[in-house]
């Protein structure tokens, strides 16, 4: 598991460490292991051309001290100094003192360099880059050399990934102590590049994280599997109401998501039982309303329904867990979603998400974070907000207090017609299998964005092939691939 922490969280655990350590311990840890990490990505150290950018902050504080190492080990280093009246006075000293220079000009310093370590602002920045921070930082990048944030990348907000105006594209990023929510939830994971965690001694507890991203293992030890005394039923039923005259593919790619997700059979209600079962002939189908269907452990409605609300009274007051997507986000009654005593994901895209919200889709996808929060708030549900970065927020009430979840195992071909309508029924399945809420819709988006993966290998991909990727994510999670 990645767990991510507030600035708060942070400052408050620093602070306590601090207060047992030498006077400026923590700096070094994190200055050395910064320069471990530069030296790493430099092969050979001695005659490396290297560039701070150096901040008015501890940030660059940090920065000036790892220049300072590799200085040390006969690196060529200059320091660009974008406030010279405030800056880590210590830090200069021992900066200087090592070898290292002050540039004259910070564009001409970075035509030549190997590798420029942006130590501008970290987790005390505010708003995006400042104007005087602009040139040497397009400077930078122009230049050849690989770019190391320190902490996090200047320009990107610590605790919602929001970049307000430009921020450093980094290819490394070194972060001290423990994640930043801003290094996991795009647009602010896409400026962070790899991101290299250094330890520097904070014990902080899951439960004081405010984000974490599952791994491998977490999603293995989640998986439903069937044992001995299995049957279809003891598996879960899941039923599925999706699809129209209009949309049929709908239901087809729901279920197609629900027969890979674990549950022991599904069932299909709605009036494309025809087209499902021509394709899926093991799904059991009826017409009739969802109350009448027979018993399922879990419901998903939503995917192609167009106008039809028919069937989401039913599925709204059923007392198992229900999944509500796409059109039926617009046609559920809120108060009844609301009212609701077993769980309930809503799973919108950013649109969906705007139009409940009654905002701009623009507003939601520059906080995503806070947007999926205030969803799961309004409507007392757990909330699946997709996108590049997937972000699943539990309402009040979910076990995790404020933890939210994110998963970036996904694609940018993920964005195709139809893999939503997959990744339904695969969270679908999971709830029916016994996960709780939460689990069921990052285990999906997991499984979802790495089956998309494997079957894309970098080209588009259509929305069922990605259900026929769910078997072979599914077995590299289970072994460890
Ligand atoms: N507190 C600690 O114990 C440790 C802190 N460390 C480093 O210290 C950093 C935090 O240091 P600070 O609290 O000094 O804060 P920063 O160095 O992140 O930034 C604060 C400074 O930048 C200015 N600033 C704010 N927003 C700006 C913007 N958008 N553009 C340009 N300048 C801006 C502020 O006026 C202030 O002077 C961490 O990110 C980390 O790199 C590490 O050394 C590890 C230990
Ligand atoms: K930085």
């Amino acid at each position: 598991m990645r767990t991510a922490y507030s600035v708060d969280t942070v400052r408050t655990a620093e602070r306590a460490l601090m207060a047992r350590l030498p006077e400026g311990a923590l700096m070094q840890r994190a200055a050395a292991g910064l320069a471990v990490v530069c030296a790493e990505l430099l092969g050979k150290v001695y005659g490396a051309r290297v560039v701070l950018l150096v901040g008015s902050g501890d940030n660059g504080g940090d920065a000036l001290y790892a220049g300072a190492r590799l200085a040390r080990r006969g690196a060529g280093v200059t320091a660009v100094l974008l406030d010279s009246e405030r800056v880590h006075r210590v830090g200069l000293a021992a900066f200087l003192s090592a070898g290292g220079r002050v540039a004259e000009s910070g564009e001409r310093a970075l035509a030549g360099a190997d590798l420029v370590v942006d130590g501008i602002v970290g987790i005390g920045g505010r708003g995006g880059l400042r104007a005087a921070a602009l040139p040497v930082v397009r400077a930078a990048l122009e230049s050849r050399a690989v770019v190391v944030s320190v902490d996090l990348p200047s320009g990107v907000d610590a605790d919602t990934g929001q970049v307000a105006g430009e921020a450093v594209r980094a290819d490394v990023t070194v972060t001290f102590g423990v994640y930043k929510p801003g290094l996991l939830v795009d647009p602010g994971r896409e400026y962070a590049g790899a991101v290299r965690l250094v330890d520097i001694g904070l014990e902080l507890g899951r439960g004081e994280g405010d984000l974490e991203a599952l791994q491998h293992g977490d999603v293995a030890r989640l998986l439903p599997e069937p044992t001995g005394e299995s049957d279809k039923y003891r598996r879960g039923v899941v039923g599925i109401v999706a699809g129209s005259a209009r949309y049929p593919g709908a239901a087809v790619l729901a279920v197609a998501g629900a027969l890979r997700g674990g549950a022991g059979a599904v069932r299909y209600v709605g009036p494309a039982a025809g087209a499902v079962v021509s394709r899926f002939p093991e799904t059991l189908v009826s017409e009739g309303a969802p109350g009448k269907a027979g018993r399922v452990q879990a419901w998903v409605a939503g995917p192609g329904l167009g106008d039809d609300a028919s069937g989401l009274a039913d599925v709204l007051g059923a007392e198992v867990p229900v999944l509500i997507d796409a059109d039926g986000l617009r046609l559920a009654d809120p108060e009844a979603v609301r009212g609701r005593a077993a769980p309930t994901l809503l799973t919108p895209h950013a649109g969906e998400a705007a139009a409940l919200l009654g905002v701009a889709r623009e507003e939601v996808e520059a906080e995503r974070l806070a947007a999926v929060r205030e969803l799961a708030d309004r409507f007392s549900a757990t909330v699946l907000l997709k996108g590049s970065t997937t972000l699943v927020a539990g309402g009040r009430g979910e076990g995790a207090g404020r933890l939210a979840r994110v998963n970036s195992t996904g694609t940018a071909w993920l964005a195709t017609a139809g893999s939503g309508d997959v990744l339904s029924g695969l969270c679908g399945s999971l709830l029916a299998a016994g996960l709780g809420a939460l689990d069921a819709g990052s285990v999906g988006a997991y499984l979802h964005g790495l089956a998309a993966r494997r079957v894309s290998g970098g080209a588009p991909v259509v929305a069922q092939d990605v259900a026929g990727g769910i078997a072979g994510a599914w077995g590299d999670v289970r072994h460890g691939l």
